[in-house]
């Protein structure tokens, strides 16, 4: 694939933020800016993944509705970008499948798994870890609570980003239980989530 975008991204680094985005939050939001503009990423991309493997989620939002909301939220922000690309692949989600695509259709550029402590831990159970390690680079952001393994493996650095203690747990309970979730979530996600009546 080759559009004016993607040669702006020959050889640069691109880094991928997986989740479940459910809702989007200012946590994700400062983490996905800081790496984008105090790192050598050129941008992150922020990856809605419709079913992750560890999760069974019973408040989960259709993925559509999740990644309209990313894409309201990073609206403006020309280093933050939305991808549906796991929409089209089998469920569950695994990020190494999503990788093979992504890299077949974006040759040009360098991709870093962005990653918190508490995703590190768990890797060694995901699909294919070996090849994760192997073939892409890993930035662990740590998180509250969890220890980084000692020693780390060679393709992870640890970037000390700033961090929010906010879960998508907790904004989907605060709408709920009517309590504000105000600066929890960018104010076009809010009155997006309040027109649709999403997670009442
Ligand atoms: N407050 C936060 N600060 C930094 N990273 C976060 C924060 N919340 C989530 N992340 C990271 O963002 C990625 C996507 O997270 P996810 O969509 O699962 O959000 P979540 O808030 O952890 O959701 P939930 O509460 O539903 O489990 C994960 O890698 C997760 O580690
Ligand atoms: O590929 C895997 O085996 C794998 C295992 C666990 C999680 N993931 C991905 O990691 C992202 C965050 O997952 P979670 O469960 O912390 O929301 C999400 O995009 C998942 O699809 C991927």
């Amino acid at each position: 694939m080759s559009s004016p975008a993607s040669a702006a991204l020959a050889g640069r680094k691109v880094g991928l933020l997986f989740g479940s985005f459910n809702p989007i939050h200012t946590g994700h939001l400062i983490l996905a800016n800081f790496l984008a503009t105090h790192t050598d990423l050129a941008e992150v991309w922020l990856i809605v993944s419709p079913q992750s493997p560890f999760k069974t989620e019973a408040e989960l939002l259709p993925e559509a509705a999740r990644f309209d909301l990313v894409q309201r939220a990073i609206a403006g922000n020309d280093q933050l970008r939305a991808l549906d690309v796991e929409f089209s692949l089998p469920k569950p989600s695994y990020t190494i499948d999503t990788l093979d695509v992504l890299r077949a259709q974006h040759p040009e550029c360098r991709f870093v798994l962005l990653m918190g402590g508490d995703n590190l831990l768990g890797l060694p159970r995901w699909k294919a870890a070996d090849r994760l390690l192997a073939e892409y680079e890993i930035y662990v952001y740590p998180r509250p609570g969890y220890a980084l393994p000692d020693p780390l493996p060679p393709a992870v650095q640890v970037v000390n980003a700033p961090l929010l203690d906010i879960s998508a747990t907790f904004i989907r309970r605060c709408l709920r239980e009517g309590t504000s979730v105000r600066y929890l979530i960018p104010e076009a996600v809010e009155q997006q989530i309040r027109a649709r009546g999403y997670y009442v």
